[in-house]
C-alpha cells in the first residue's frame, strides 16, 4: 500500500551531492519531470562534514525535500585501504544533514545507503530483514557501518516523530558520471577503461592482456543509475510505508560474466589475467527488491543496453575520466 503525497512540481529540493553519479542523475530525472526548484552546493562551497555550515544553509535555504546522495564512494579496494574516511566523513556527512534536517522540519528525507550493510554470508536474495542479523564484509565494514547508522537514524526519527525519513539501498550502480579511476572506481567503469585502453594498445600494435582483481567469481547485481534515479522520484512522489526499501534489477552475474559482456561491448580481442592479490570481497549480494517493486518501481535497462550507454558516455567524456578521486 502507497499513500500519495500531495507533492509539487515547486517543491525546494535540496540534492546533496547532486554532481556525483547518483546526484546528477536525480537531478536530471526531477528536472525532466518539471521540478523546478532544486538546489545543490559543491563540495567546494559546502562542506558537508561541518556541522555549523550545513546547519546554516539548512535553515537559510528550508528545503522541503533532502535528497542524500553525498557521501564518501569507492570499490572495493578504495574502501580497504581507506577505513577511516569511509566511516568517519560518511558518518558525520548523512549526521550534519540528517540532523539539520529534523530540527528545520523537513518534510521528507530520503537516504541513500548501499547492499553492503547486509552480513557478508546472508541467504540470497536479500531481503531488509536480515540488517543486523550476522557480520558484515571486512573490506567495506567502514562504510557499512555509517551506512546503517544512518538508515537507523532515519528509522528513529520516523519511528519517534512520525516523518517521513526514509532509506532506499541500491545494488551497485553503474552509469553516467561514473568514476573511472582505477584505484578508487567500482568493477564496471573499470573494466570499461582497462578493456578501452587495452583495445586502443592493440590498434598501436602493442601487448593488450586486460589484468583484473580477484578469481572473477563473486557475483554482483548491477542497476543503472537512471533506473535508480526513478526510484528516489517514486519516493518523492510517495509516502513509502516502511523505513527501508531494497532497490535492484533482480539478477546479478559473475564477475567473469561482466569481463566478457564488456570485452565484446568495447571490442578488445586479447587475454584476461586475474590478480589473486586483490580481494573478492563479497560471495554473492542479490538483492530482493520485490518491496519497493510491489510499489510500483521497477527498472528499465537491461545490463548490455546499460553497459553500451556508460561506454558512450565514457567516450563522450575523453578528458574527465582520468580525475583521480584519492
Ligand atoms: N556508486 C555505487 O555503485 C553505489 C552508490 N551508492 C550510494 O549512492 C550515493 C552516491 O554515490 P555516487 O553518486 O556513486 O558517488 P559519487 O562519488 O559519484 O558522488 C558523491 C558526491 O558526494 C559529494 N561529497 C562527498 N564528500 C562531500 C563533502 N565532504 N561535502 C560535500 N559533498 C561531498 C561529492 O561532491 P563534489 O562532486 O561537489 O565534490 C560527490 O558529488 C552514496 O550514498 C552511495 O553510498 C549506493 C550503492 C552503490
Ligand atoms: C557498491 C559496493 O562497492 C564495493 O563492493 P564491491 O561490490 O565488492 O566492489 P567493486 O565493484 O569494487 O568490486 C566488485 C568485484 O569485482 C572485482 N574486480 C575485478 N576487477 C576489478 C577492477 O578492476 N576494479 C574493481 N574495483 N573491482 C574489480 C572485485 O575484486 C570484486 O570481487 C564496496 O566498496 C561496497 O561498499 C559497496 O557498496
Amino acid at each position: 500500500m502507497t499513500v500519495s503525497l500531495s507533492h509539487h512540481l515547486t517543491d525546494k529540493i535540496y540534492i546533496a551531492g547532486h554532481r556525483g553519479m547518483v546526484g546528477s542523475a536525480v537531478w536530471r530525472a526531477l528536472e525532466g519531470k518539471g521540478y523546478t526548484n532544486l538546489i545543490g552546493r559543491t563540495s567546494k562551497e559546502l562542506d558537508l562534514r561541518n556541522q555549523q555550515a550545513v546547519t546554516d544553509f539548512i535553515n537559510t535555504e528550508k528545503p522541503d525535500i533532502v535528497i542524500d546522495a553525498a557521501a564518501r564512494v569507492g570499490g572495493i579496494l578504495a574502501n580497504n585501504e581507506h577505513p577511516y574516511p569511509f566511516l568517519m566523513e560518511n558518518l558525520q556527512i548523512q549526521n550534519n544533514l540528517i540532523d539539520a534536517s529534523h530540527k528545520a522540519e523537513v518534510q521528507k528525507f530520503i537516504f541513500l545507503g548501499s547492499s553492503c550493510i547486509y552480513p557478508k554470508f546472508a541467504p540470497q536474495p536479500l531481503k531488509e530483514d536480515y540488517l543486523l542479523t550476522d557480520s558484515l564484509e571486512p573490506t567495506n565494514q567502514w562504510y557499512a557501518i555509517a551506512k546503517i547508522a544512518g538508515v537507523k537514524v532515519c528509522e528513529a526519527i520516523r519511528k519517534q516523530y512520525g516523518k517521513d525519513f526514509v532509506s532506499l539501498m541500491p545494488t551497485n550502480l553503474y552509469g553516467p558520471n561514473d568514476n573511472f579511476d582505477l584505484k578508487s572506481s567500482h568493477v564496471l567503469p573499470a573494466m570499461i577503461r582497462k578493456f578501452h585502453e587495452a583495445k586502443l594498445a592493440t590498434d598501436n600494435g602493442q601487448q593488450s592482456t586486460v589484468t583484473l582483481w580477484g578469481s572473477g567469481t563473486p557475483m554482483r547485481e548491477f542497476l543503472h543509475v537512471d533506473d535508480l534515479a526513478q526510484a528516489v522520484m517514486f519516493a518523492v512522489e510517495h509516502v513509502l510505508p516502511e523505513y527501508l526499501y531494497n532497490v535492484g534489477t533482480g539478477t546479478d552475474v559473475t564477475i567473469k560474466t561482466l569481463a566478457e559482456t564488456i570485452q565484446n561491448i568495447v571490442g578488445h580481442k586479447g587475454a584476461i589475467a586475474w590478480d589473486s592479490s586483490k580481494p573478492d570481497g563479497t560471495p554473492r549480494k542479490l538483492m530482493d527488491s520485490s518491496k519497493l517493486r510491489s510499489l510500483g518501481w521497477e527498472p528499465n535497462f537491461d545490463l548490455e543496453m546499460g553497459i553500451k550507454d556508460t561506454y558512450n558516455w565514457f567516450l563522450a567524456h575523453q578528458d574527465d575520466y582520468k580525475t583521480v578521486k584519492f
